[in-house]
């Protein structure tokens, strides 16, 4: 193994990424197993999250690396008894939960003047309240256990800017909300020693882009992003292993944004 600094390492800590099973979500996990944290997948069915558990474990054993410990979870992070009764289990399996990636998230859009209320209420239920819920169980678990937690919120660019072309005036509310929230919860819960920071990444290639109309989009977009390309989850990695390592002990209520430029105009 090349030598890293000691402070970005995860040996022995367990971490919970919610929406693991693919895109942006895997990534962050992949990188945390591979500085030696186990961990929990957390997503909408068991069988996609096992799915991820089998990929992220071949990972670990390609890299030469002792085999981590990673269960999958089915759950709905917008439902308040699924987050407490998926919390208390992965507790059980595990014994401890050290780190919390928020990152289970939609995207849409539809004009303003006519965006379904059904539609927007289901992306502030999945990306601000779901947020919420599991950052609030595990903050009330840690608080009463005295254990040093972090918290990474995946926002987005979209929570600074609007997009353009597409009109996604939900979306880019709720991730505005959700750093906030950040903001919110780092400073309640600083005299705990828990850490709360959020990613904002720009546009990534994972499914949540794909398809014809996105390909048309893409064209449009990388005529505002300096770096004129889109991103590869894998450049998320070591933000998000620095945010929730203690190569960032001094970094709580911090917003990062990776995204080739975008944010520069
Ligand atoms: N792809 C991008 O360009 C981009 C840019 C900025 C921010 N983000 C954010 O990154 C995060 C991950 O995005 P991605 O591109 O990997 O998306 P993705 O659609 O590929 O993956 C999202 C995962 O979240 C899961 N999920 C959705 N709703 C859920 C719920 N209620 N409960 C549990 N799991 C749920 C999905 O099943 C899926 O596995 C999201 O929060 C997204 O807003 C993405
Ligand atoms: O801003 C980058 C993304 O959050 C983006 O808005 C989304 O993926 C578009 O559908």
């Amino acid at each position: 193994m090349p030598p890293t600094l000691p402070e970005f390492s995860l040996e022995g800590k367990v971490a919970v990424v919610t929406g693991a099973s693919q895109g942006l979500g895997q990534q962050i996990l992949n990188a945390f197993t591979l500085s030696g944290a186990h961990g929990a997948v957390v997503d909408l069915t068991q069988d996609s999250a096992q799915k991820s558990v089998q990929h992220l474990i071949q990972e670990a054993k390609d890299a030469g690396l002792q085999e981590p410990k990673i269960h999958a979870y089915e759950c709905d992070t917008s439902s308040e008894e699924g987050v407490k009764s998926t919390w208390d289990k992965i507790v059980k399996e595990f014994g401890r939960v050290d780190i919390l990636v928020t990152n289970a998230g939609i995207t849409g859009g539809a004009p303003a003047e006519d965006y379904p209320y059904e539609d927007f209420k289901k992306m502030i239920d999945v990306n601000l309240t779901g947020t919420f819920l599991f950052a609030r169980t595990a903050g009330k678990w840690w608080i009463n256990n005295k254990i040093d937690g972090r918290v990474l919120m995946v926002s987005s660019m979209s929570g600074s800017i609007v997009n353009r072309p597409q009109k996604q005036c939900a979306y880019n509310a709720s991730k505005a909300a959700s750093a906030q929230l950040m903001k919110s919860l780092a400073s309640e819960w600083a005299p705990h020693n828990i850490r709360v920071n959020a990613l904002s990444p720009g546009y990534i290639q994972t499914e949540a882009n794909e398809g014809e109309e996105m390909e048309k989009l893409s064209k449009e977009w990388i005529k505002d992003i300096p770096m004129a390309r889109i991103a590869k989850p894998e450049e998320f990695r070591g933000a998000a292993v620095w945010l929730v390592s203690d190569a960032s002990s001094y970094v709580t209520g911090s917003e990062i944004i990776v995204d080739g430029g975008y944010t520069i105009w």
